[in-house]
C-alpha cells in the first residue's frame, strides 16, 4: 500500500463507495479507508435498506397469505418463525456481498482498502493504524448513527434500533415502535405482520410528518388494518418494571404497556467530531463541519462530504446524488462547477401502501412565489384501483400554470399513495427532472389499466371540467 493517493476516502457506505469507484473507474489512485471490516457497504447494505426491505418483502407474504384465506385458501394464521425470516434476509444481505465485500473491491475493483479508524493528521492527510496517508482530497463519508432516547429503567427492556434490530432471537409477543417515522412505519407493519402486536409512540400529532397531513392519514388507516396501535402526542415517560412502558399523553394522563422489544426510530444524528479533522484546518460548530453548496468543507475546499455524513439528506440515493455532484466537479473549472440542490429529489416509504415522494413542496413552492395548480386526485372510482383493491389511494400533484397552454404546466411535485407508488412515481419524476410539461402524461396512451394510468386520469379530470363556454362553442363550431 502507498502513502500518497489522488483521493481518500472514509467509510465504504453508499456514499464512500460510490465515489470510491468512480474515482477508481476514471483512472485515480484510491484509498478507502472503514473501520469495521464487517460493515463493508455500510448502512445500506448491513442494517439498512437491504435488510429492511427483504423483511417487508416476507411480511408482506404473510399479509398477502391471510388475505388470499379470506378468499377460501385455507387457514393461513400464525406466526412467523423469525430465524427463518433472518435466514432469506441475511442471504440477500449475502447475495449482495457477492459484489460489495472487501475481498471483492481490492481484488475484482482494485481498491486499496485499510480497515481501521481514520482521524486527520493534517491539511491533507489522515492517520489510521499508526500509518500516514496524503491525498490531493479526502471525502467523509461517515454516515450518522441512531437517536437515542433517555429515559429510566432502560435497562429493565429489550431495545433496538436498526443496528441490532435485523439479530432479534424471536419474534416479540408485543412491539413497542417509537417513532412515526420511515423506519417506525416500515419495520412496525413488517412486525405486525409477522405476528407481533406492535403499538406506535409518536410524539407530533401524526405519523411521518415529513409527508403531507392528507397522507399520513391514509398511511396510519392501512396501519390500523394490519392491526397497529398509535399514540400520538405521547412522550415516553419511563420503563417503571420490566418489559413495560409508562406513556403519558398531551392532557397528563398516564398509561402503562407491555413491550418485549422496543424498537426506537427517533431520527439520526449526524457528528463530525472523533475525526480530528480540526487538524486539517477545519473549525466544528455544533460538532459538525460547516460544508458548502458543492459539499465542500467551508475552511479547506479540499475535504469533501458525502452521504448520512454531509447532513443534507439521508438516503442511499441521497449519497448517489453527492457522488454525481463531487465527480463532476473534481473536473470542473471554478466558475461551472455544480451546486448540490433537493429541487428534483425523490423518496419513498415502503411502507404497504408506499409513499413516494417529489420535487418541490407545497410550501417550498408558495416560497418561491411560482404560481401553481394542485391536483388532488383520489383512486376512489379508478379502475385498476378497484380491481386491485387500493381505492384508498392518492396522487397530489402540483402543477406550474401555464396561462397559454393549461393541460401543459411544467409537474413540480408531488406524493403518490398507492401499491408500488415508488414504481409509479417514476414518470412523475422524470417528467419533474427534464422540465417535463404535464402534457407529457396528457397525451401518453397507457395500456389498459396499468397503475400509472391514473396520472392520466387525474389530469383529464381537472382539464375536462376547465373548459370554458367559449372553448365549447368554438369545438362545435369545428365539428364536422
Ligand atoms: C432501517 C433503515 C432503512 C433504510 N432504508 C432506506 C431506503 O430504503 N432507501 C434509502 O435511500 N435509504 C434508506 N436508509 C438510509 C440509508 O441507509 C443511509 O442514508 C445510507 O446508508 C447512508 O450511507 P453513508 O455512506 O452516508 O453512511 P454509512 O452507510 O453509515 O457508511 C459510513 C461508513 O463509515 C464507516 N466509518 C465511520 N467513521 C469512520 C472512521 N473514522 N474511519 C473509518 N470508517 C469510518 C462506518 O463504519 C460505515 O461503514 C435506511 C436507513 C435505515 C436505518
Ligand atoms: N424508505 C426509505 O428511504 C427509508 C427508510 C427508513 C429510513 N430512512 C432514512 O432514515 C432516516 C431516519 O429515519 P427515522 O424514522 O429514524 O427518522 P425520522 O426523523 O424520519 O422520523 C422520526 C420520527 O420520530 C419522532 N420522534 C422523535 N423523537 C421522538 C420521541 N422522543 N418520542 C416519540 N417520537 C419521537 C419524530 O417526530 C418523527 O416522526 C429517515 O429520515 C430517512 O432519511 C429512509
Amino acid at each position: 500500500m502507498k502513502s500518497k493517493y489522488d483521493i481518500i476516502v472514509i467509510g465504504s457506505g453508499s456514499g464512500g463507495l460510490g465515489v470510491a469507484l468512480g474515482m477508481k473507474t476514471f483512472g485515480f489512485d484510491v484509498l478507502m479507508v472503514e473501520k469495521d471490516g464487517n460493515n463493508i457497504g455500510g448502512e445500506c447494505l448491513n442494517s439498512g435498506c437491504v435488510p429492511s426491505k427483504a423483511l417487508i418483502h416476507v411480511a408482506e407474504l404473510f399479509a398477502k397469505g391471510r388475505e388470499a384465506a379470506s378468499y377460501g385458501l385455507g387457514d393461513a394464521s400464525g406466526k412467523a418463525d423469525l430465524q427463518k425470516v433472518w435466514e432469506y434476509v441475511h442471504g440477500r444481505q449475502d447475495m449482495i456481498r457477492d459484489h460489495e465485500s472487501l475481498e471483492y473491491l481490492r481484488e475484482k475493483e482494485g481498491l486499496d482498502i485499510e480497515i481501521g479508524y481514520a482521524k486527520f493528521s493534517g491539511r491533507k492527510e489522515i492517520e489510521v493504524n499508526g500509518k500516514k496517508f496524503s491525498a490531493k482530497k479526502i471525502l467523509v463519508a461517515t454516515g450518522s448513527r441512531p437517536r437515542m432516547i433517555n429515559v429510566d429503567g432502560m435497562e429493565k427492556v429489550n431495545i433496538y434500533t436498526n443496528e441490532n434490530l435485523f439479530h432479534m432471537k424471536e419474534l416479540p409477543e408485543n412491539m413497542l415502535i417509537i417513532g412515526g417515522g420511515p423506519i417506525g412505519m416500515e419495520m412496525g407493519q413488517s412486525f405486525a405482520r409477522l405476528g407481533s402486536k406492535v403499538r406506535v409512540l409518536e410524539k407530533h400529532n401524526r405519523i411521518m410528518s415529513k409527508e403531507l397531513p392528507e397522507v399520513s392519514t391514509i398511511v396510519q388507516e392501512r396501519l390500523e388494518k394490519d392491526g397497529i396501535d398509535f399514540f400520538l402526542e405521547h412522550q415516553l415517560i419511563n420503563f417503571p418494571e420490566a418489559n413495560m412502558a409508562l406513556l403519558r399523553d398531551k392532557s397528563g394522563n398516564e398509561k402503562t404497556i407491555q413491550c418485549d422489544a422496543v424498537l426506537v426510530g427517533i431520527g439520526r444524528t449526524v457528528s463530525h467530531e472523533g475525526l480530528d479533522i480540526e487538524k486539517a484546518g477545519i473549525k466544528l460548530k455544533d460538532k459538525k463541519v460547516e460544508i458548502d453548496d458543492k459539499l465542500r468543507a467551508k475552511d479547506n475546499k479540499n475535504i469533501v462530504f458525502a452521504g448520512d455524513a454531509a447532513g443534507n439528506v439521508l438516503f442511499s440515493h441521497g449519497a448517489e446524488l453527492h457522488t454525481t455532484v463531487l465527480l463532476t466537479n473534481f473536473f470542473t473549472p471554478s466558475p461551472f462547477k455544480q451546486k448540490f440542490n433537493l429541487d428534483h429529489f425523490s423518496w419513498c416509504t415502503f411502507t404497504d401502501p408506499e409513499v413516494c415522494t417529489f420535487g418541490l413542496s407545497e410550501d417550498e413552492i408558495k416560497d418561491r412565489g411560482i404560481s401553481y395548480e394542485r391536483i388532488d386526485h383520489s383512486f376512489e372510482s379508478d379502475d385498476r384501483a378497484i380491481t386491485s383493491d387500493y381505492r384508498y389511494g392518492k396522487l397530489i400533484l402540483f402543477l406550474k400554470k401555464n396561462w397559454l397552454n393549461p393541460r401543459n404546466g411544467k409537474i413540480l411535485g408531488g406524493t403518490v399513495v398507492a401499491p408500488s407508488a415508488g414504481e409509479m412515481a417514476q414518470e412523475l419524476i422524470m417528467a419533474n427532472q427534464q422540465g417535463l410539461g404535464a402534457g407529457a402524461i396528457f397525451n401518453k396512451t397507457y395500456p389498459y389499466p396499468v397503475q400509472t394510468r391514473v396520472h392520466k386520469m387525474a389530469l383529464v379530470e381537472k382539464f375536462s371540467s376547465g373548459i370554458s363556454p367559449t372553448i365549447k362553442k368554438l369545438m362545435k363550431f369545428l365539428y364536422h
